[in-house]
């Protein structure tokens, strides 16, 4: 009889726009896999904050609401929702509020201490294994994972490829490009300069650049790298 294959740990981290998000769920689809994207729980503890009147530019305020909602992720990647205490926050937390405030909120030690273990317990339970995206996952959640990858891009590509989405969102005219890039630099700066757990590429994490690949490259190449090393273990 043959016995199923170990699940697999994948973690892609990296700064805003390099192709975290579309990559791990294309990946995830294409070997059957579970999808995490903590990026969307530290929007939606967030919103949360937001929508219940707490200071999210104190972070003693947070600290002390940090354990209050419940968040719930979705790890189908073809429909990965989120809820915050029950209250569907898949929309909410794309807005530009929670973009400016989710730097703040995810610098709370309460907070990272919450999801981490949160991101965790999702990952031991995925049966066939999981891809989890973020800005720590190969540093500090899942520093066992099988693969890491740590996407890049130029900041140019980055502010195109995000103004281009928030136009398709809401039809409104085209965010002015270079706000949109000053605005991501200024959020990458905040994530990387960070106390506890900031974003920052694992020693043993594979390099990708993605200015000059196309989405689906990108994604042949990861597909490419974690069967190797399914085969090699
Ligand atoms: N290699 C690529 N080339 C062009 N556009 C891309 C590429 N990867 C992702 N995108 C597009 O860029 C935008 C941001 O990608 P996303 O996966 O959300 O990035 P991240 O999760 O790193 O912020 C999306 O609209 C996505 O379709
Ligand atoms: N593992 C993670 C994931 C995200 N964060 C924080 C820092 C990021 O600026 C925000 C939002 O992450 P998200 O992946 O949704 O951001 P982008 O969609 O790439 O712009 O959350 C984090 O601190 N640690």
């Amino acid at each position: 009889m043959q016995t199923a294959p170990a699940p697999v740990i994948v973690a892609i981290d990296g700064p805003s726009g390099t192709g975290k998000s579309s990559t791990s769920r294309a990946v995830a689809t294409a070997l059957g896999l579970s999808y995490l994207d903590t990026g969307a729980q530290y929007r939606a503890i967030t919103w949360w904050m937001l929508t219940n009147d707490v200071d999210v530019n104190d972070p003693a305020a947070v600290a002390a609401a940090a354990h209050k909602p419940a968040i719930v992720s979705g790890t189908n990647p073809a429909a990965p929702g989120i809820t915050a205490d029950g209250v569907d926050a898949t929309g909410p937390i794309r807005t530009q509020e929670v973009t400016a405030a989710v730097s703040a909120v995810s610098a709370v030690p309460e907070i990272r201490a919450q999801l981490t273990e949160l991101q965790r317990r999702i990952a031991v339970e995925a049966e066939t294994g999981i891809v989890v995206e973020g800005r720590d996952i190969g540093t500090t959640v899942l520093p066992d994972a099988d693969l890491k990858v740590f996407l890049t891009a130029s900041p140019e590509a980055r502010a195109a490829r995000r103004s281009g989405e928030l136009r398709g969102a809401d039809g409104a005219a085209k965010p002015d490009l270079a706000g949109t890039q000053a605005a991501l630099l200024q959020r990458d700066s905040a994530d990387s300069s960070r106390t506890t757990s900031p974003l920052r590429q694992a020693g043993d994490a594979l390099e990708v650049d993605t200015t000059e690949l196309t989405l689906e490259q990108v994604v042949e190449c990861v597909v490419t790298l974690i069967r190797e090393k399914q085969q090699a273990g």
